[in-house]
């Protein structure tokens, strides 16, 4: 029996305009994935969300790492039971955290030796296959850990700073949220264009904030992109109030994290102002869960 965790991840700058290549700064975070596999003669897959064999409806992630899996070793089945700490469908890259621990799993248990940049790279393949349209970010932070720049694929100085995530707990899917922006870009591209430029150079801007702890101005930059996610038509009231409660209560920043629509918000602050912005976004009808940085990616947990 082998178990694999992957973190979940909180985008600093640049979620949505990341898909068309402008740049982003995602950081793990310490809330994660477990995935469990031990040798068996059929596939079954066990979640909360069911039990099922290879089923793309219900396990759409681990089904299509299951099929990666027989393209290239053998196989006869696998037990494999998951359990996360990452909200599904809430914007903290709970599809990459399970879809990266499971590679991991399986290369652990078939043996092959993947190298960390091949387990990024085959977790992209799948979140492109699964989304129709994915960038590397989630996949490769939460294999890498740390804070990262994309595409550069280069580690920035992990934030020594509080970070406060507020769920809505309002479900919503990453696929149908990129979805969304594709078909704005394509009616208002001279419009929905340069939006998306300006959020990629938060990126720029924000890469020697990070390294140099200026969590004022990357608060300032993070309020900015929010904005600019609003205008693309990612945020909605429940996120809003969330965001703005932590902004009036000692936040440096507040923003959407991952593909929006619903799903989790984040903040971040000085430490000895956490208790208040959390309290500020339980107020306001958030679940909150405060976390740090982590530069612990994916790895085996027991063997
Ligand atoms: N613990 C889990 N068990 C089984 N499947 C999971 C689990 N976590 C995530 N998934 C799969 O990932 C899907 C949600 O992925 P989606 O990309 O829409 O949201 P997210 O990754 O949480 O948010 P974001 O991509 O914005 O960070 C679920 O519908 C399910 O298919
Ligand atoms: C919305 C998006 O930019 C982030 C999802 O966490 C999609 C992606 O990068 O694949
Ligand atoms: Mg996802």
């Amino acid at each position: 029996m082998i178990t694999c965790s992957a973190p979940g991840k909180v985008y600093l700058f640049g979620e949505h305009a990341v898909v068309y290549g402008e740049p982003a700064i995602c950081c793990a975070v310490d809330i994660r994935t477990r995935v469990t596999v031990s040798p068996a003669d059929t596939i079954t897959i066990s979640s909360s969300l069911g039990t099922t064999g290879i089923d793309f409806e219900v396990h759409p992630y681990v089904s299509a790492v299951l099929e990666r899996f027989r393209e290239i070793s053998s196989f006869d089945g696998v037990d494999l039971r998951i359990s996360s700490d990452i909200p599904v469908g809430s914007g903290l890259g709970s599809s990459a955290a399970v879809t990266v621990a499971t590679i991991k799993a399986m290369d652990t248990l078939l043996d092959l030796g993947l190298e960390l940049d091949d387990i990024a790279k085959m977790g992209h393949e799948v979140e492109q296959k699964i989304q129709g349209a994915a960038s590397p970010t989630d996949t490769y932070v939460c294999t890498m850990g740390g804070v990262v720049l994309i595409p550069q694929r280069k580690k920035l100085e992990l934030i020594d700073c509080g970070i406060i995530i507020g769920n809505t707990n309002m479900f919503s899917s990453t696929k149908e949220l990129v979805g969304n922006v594709a078909d704005l870009n394509k009616r208002f591209p001279d419009v929905v264009g340069p939006v998306l430029l300006s959020i990629g150079k938060l990126s720029v801007i924000g890469e020697d904030l990070v390294n140099n702890g200026d969590y004022v101005s990357v608060g300032e930059l993070m309020n900015i992109d929010q904005g600019l996610l609003d205008a693309i038509g990612v945020s909605c009231a429940e996120l809003g109030s969330l965001i703005y409660a932590a902004r009036e209560n000692g936040a440096y920043g507040s923003k959407i994290t991952g593909a929006g629509g619903g799903g989790c918000m984040v903040a971040i602050s000085p430490r000895e102002n956490v208790d208040s912005v959390a309290e500020a976004i339980s107020m306001a009808g958030g679940e909150v869960v405060v976390t740090n940085a982590t530069d612990v990616g994916v790895k085996v947990e027991c063997q």
